[in-house]
């Protein structure tokens, strides 16, 4: 599991270590750990030049010492200063210690300088930064070579520390080398894709109390995923009631049902019209038919609530008893229209970004789009969970599962999905394996991120490199599992 911190408890932290260490020793071990990274990266590269970007806080302290590092292990190193100058001691100490001191205001300077880079450390801006850069700091950015490695020192400059706003005037890094922990922007959707490579320098931080944000890696399914024992039947293990699909989208109900067959469940309960209950029977017979006694729900894939008829209102009768109900439930796509109040039993809401847009608009009364739900995924998939008391799985390239705040838990974050995984009908399998693991008992929080997890890892394994139908993704699931269970 790879956690993070929010800033002000990595601050705490490190007040409290180094109060009992020797002043300057906490920044000493992290320009050290630095240094070794770029001198890596130089060797790699067969690079001998290395320019520092460097600001006024001790982000720039950190990439000064690293440079004095690599100088005196005989690489050209110089540091762009801004109009503060040098963040620690003065020009003439650094330039002793071998680091060249550029004016930052000389656009000409600046060009000379980081023409020759081979490796360019970001040190402009760390975890006291906000969103965006000045624009001093844009016009260095410009001067960068494409060929340069840039890694950025403990995030990447004007990326928010918090991960919470996207911004495109950041530094995007090709490795961030952070210390202690990882912050929140190093796994969050609006910043983790500035931050490239992520390595992780051991500081001696130890931060109290439970991370912010979590990743489960492939080592954290063995201890979730549920497997059965000997005493086991098809009750025990969980039966999952689907209420999927109408006359419009067959298809989805067919994939949903399909995935929670597939993850494991121990039955499943299909509700829904006759034309995809007719193919239901057809492509999973080991589905049963009509409500009855589950474990817990998935309300929604493919479901359309106006649909008119006497088929699709008794679909839609289930649908509401379900989210009525004090069962573990599942609501995805047409289902989130139904969502109104709170529900006391675990419940996870499976969007993507157009129906968080549509759930927070209608939840909050305030115009949101899709594109304010990207910049800024996070916060509006706290509001959706703080409005019903529900776990909200926002479903993207990077997943994220946020839970209420007022349930002390960490948001996860999994970035496990292959491109090609942007595909109809992926949704719909998501919704079974999550919905499986919601009826074997799981909380919302293991089942959305587990079954993130699962989901991506089969789609890769379905077609390595290549593209993937949701179909194949859900039949890739038993030996995803079984793969990650043997680890
Ligand atoms: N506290 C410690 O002991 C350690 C700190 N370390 C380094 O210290 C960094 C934090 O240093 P600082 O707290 O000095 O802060 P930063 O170096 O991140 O930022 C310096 C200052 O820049 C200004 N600023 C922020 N955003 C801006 C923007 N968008 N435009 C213009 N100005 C802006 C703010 O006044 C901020 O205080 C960490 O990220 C890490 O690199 C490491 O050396 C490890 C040890
Ligand atoms: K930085």
């Amino acid at each position: 599991m790879l956690r993070a911190y929010a800033a002000d408890r990595v601050r705490a932290a490190e007040e409290s270590v180094m109060a009992g260490l020797p002043e300057g020793e906490l920044m000493a071990r992290a320009a050290r750990g630095l240094a070794e990274v770029c001198r890596a990266r130089l060797a790699e590269r067969g690079g001998a030049t290395v320019v520092g970007l460097v600001g006024s806080g001790n982000n720039g302290g950190d990439a000064l010492y690293a440079l004095a590092h690599l100088a005196d292990a005989g690489y050209a190193a110089s540091a762009v200063v801004g109009e503060r100058g040098v963040p620690l001691g003065d020009k003439d100490s650094w330039e002793a210690a071998g680091v060249r001191i550029v004016d930052g205001s000389d656009q000409a300077a600046v060009r000379e300088a980081l023409g020759d880079a081979d490796v360019v450390i970001d040190g402009i801006l760390g975890i006291g930064g906000r969103p965006g850069l000045p624009d001093a700091a844009r016009r260095w950015l410009d001067e960068v070579p494409d060929t340069a490695y840039v890694v950025s020192v403990d995030l990447p400059s004007g990326q928010d520390p918090a991960g919470e706003i996207g911004t495109d005037t950041g530094v995007f890094a090709d490795e961030t080398v952070t210390f202690g922990v990882a912050k929140p922007v190093h796994l969050l959707p609006a910043t983790e894709a500035a931050v490239g490579q992520l390595t992780l320098i051991d500081i001696g931080l130890d931060v109290e109390g439970g991370p912010d944000v979590e990743r489960l890696d492939f080592d954290d399914v063995a201890a979730l995923w549920p497997v059965p024992g000997a005493a086991d039947d098809k009750y025990s293990r969980g039966v999952l009631g689907i209420v999927a699909g109408g006359e419009a989208y067959t298809g989805a109900a067919v994939l949903s049902c399909t995935a929670a067959v597939e993850s494991g469940v121990g039955m499943v309960r299909y509700v829904g019209p006759p034309t995809p209950t007719r193919l239901v029977r057809a492509a999973v017979p080991e589905a049963v038919h009509g409500p009855g006694r589950v474990q817990a729900w998935v309300v929604g894939p493919g479901l359309d609530v106006e649909a008119e008829g006497s088929d699709a209102h008794a679909q839609l009768r289930v649908a509401r008893e379900a989210i009525d109900s004090d069962l573990p439930l599942l609501v995805d796509a047409g289902g989130l229209a139904l969502v109104a109040g709170r529900r006391d039993a675990p419940t996870l809401l499976t969007p993507h970004a157009g129906e968080l847009a549509t759930l927070v608009s209608r939840l909050t009364g305030d115009d949101v789009s899709r594109t304010d739900v990207t910049a800024a995924p996070l916060r509006h998939a706290r509001t959706v969970a703080d409005h019903t008391g529900a776990t909200v799985l926002l479903k993207g390239a990077i997943t994220l599962v946020v839970p209420p705040s007022d349930s002390g838990l960490p948001v996860r974050s999994q970035d496990d999905a292959p491109p090609w995984l942007a595909t109809a009908g992926a949704g719909d399998v998501l919704s079974g394996i999550a919905g499986t693991l919601l009826a074997a008992g799981l909380s919302p929080l293991d089942a959305g991120s587990l079954a993130a997890l699962v989901h991506g890892v089969a789609a890769d394994r379905a077609n390595p490199g290549g593209p993937v139908r949701a179909l194949a993704v859900a039949m890739a699931v038993p030996a995803t599992v079984a793969a990650l269970l043997r680890r």
